[in-house]
């Protein structure tokens, strides 16, 4: 019940900046557990800082916006948090559906948790081996940077790892800067924006449009009327009736 009131106050929230839609931009967060994962999409959608989350389960947050003058729909998915098991990372089943639906992914971990760093590499490996053939952009977030006392991710890992990982860096504090946070994500949809809009049909579920995406290709879509061809025939159609109708 928690939940759906977090996502209507987002839908309650509008601002000058957010609009009608045309296209949707998907993005899934994933990261560690207590990382601030709905800290930063809710600071991103909102502006606001909610300090206390319930554990999340995995929460479809959607929201209009505008990127680059071209008025976008942004669909976060959050997930739970990843747990380190004895063989590894374990990523619930609905984890790595929200990874194949996703155009986007954000991984973050929190620069007072060593543990959440440490996964990063693997939840990265596991990004590309859930995304097949298609691996979406990934963009790496430190977060809870407010929390100087309490770093134990010295700044240059971050940024180190995500050269190594291939992707864009950025630390950033949820709960004292909205200007990161925003840019960040911000960055990423304008990236998204520029790409050819995806041929999926909108959809709340993660898991549905996951299907819907991967099956796409294989679907044969009818092919558009071609204008010129309709009027050639149509042509041919009205000739052979003045024809019809001189020889009578
Ligand atoms: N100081 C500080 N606290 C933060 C920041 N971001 C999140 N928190 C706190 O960290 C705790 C966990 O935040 P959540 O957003 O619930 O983390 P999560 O990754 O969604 O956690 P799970 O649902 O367990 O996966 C909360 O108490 C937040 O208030 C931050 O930037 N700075």
């Amino acid at each position: 019940m928690r939940l759906i009131q977090n996502m209507t106050t987002i839908a309650e929230y509008p601002t000058s900046e957010y609009s009608v839609s045309n296209r949707a931009i998907k993005i899934a967060v994933i990261g560690g557990s207590g990382v601030g994962k709905t800290a930063l999409v809710v600071r991103f959608l909102t502006r606001r800082f909610i300090g206390d989350y319930e554990r999340n389960s995995g929460n479809l947050y959607s929201r209009e916006v505008q990127v680059d003058g071209e008025q976008v729909s942004i669909q976060v998915q959050d997930t739970p948090g990843a747990e380190l098991t004895d063989n590894g990372i374990s990523l619930p089943d609905h984890v790595s559906c929200s990874i194949q639906w996703a155009d986007a992914v954000v991984l973050v971990y929190s620069v007072t948790d060593r543990r959440s760093f440490d996964q990063i590499a693997q939840l990265h490996q596991l990004v590309t081996r859930a995304a097949g053939a298609n691996v979406p952009p990934v963009i790496l977030l430190a977060n809870k940077a407010d929390l100087v006392h309490l770093r134990r991710i010295d700044s240059q890992e971050g940024p180190l790892l995500a050269t190594t990982l291939g992707c864009s860096f950025y630390e950033v504090s949820a709960s004292e800067d909205y200007s990161q946070v925003h840019g960040a994500f911000h960055r990423l949809c304008g990236q998204l924006a520029k790409q050819p809009p995806p041929t999926t049909s909108p959809s709340n579920s993660a898991a549905s449009t996951t299907t819907e995406k991967k099956r796409s290709p294989l679907i044969p879509r009818p092919k558009s009327p071609n204008m010129q061809d309709l009027k050639r025939r149509f042509k041919q159609v009205l000739s052979a009736k003045v024809r019809t109708v001189t020889s009578v």
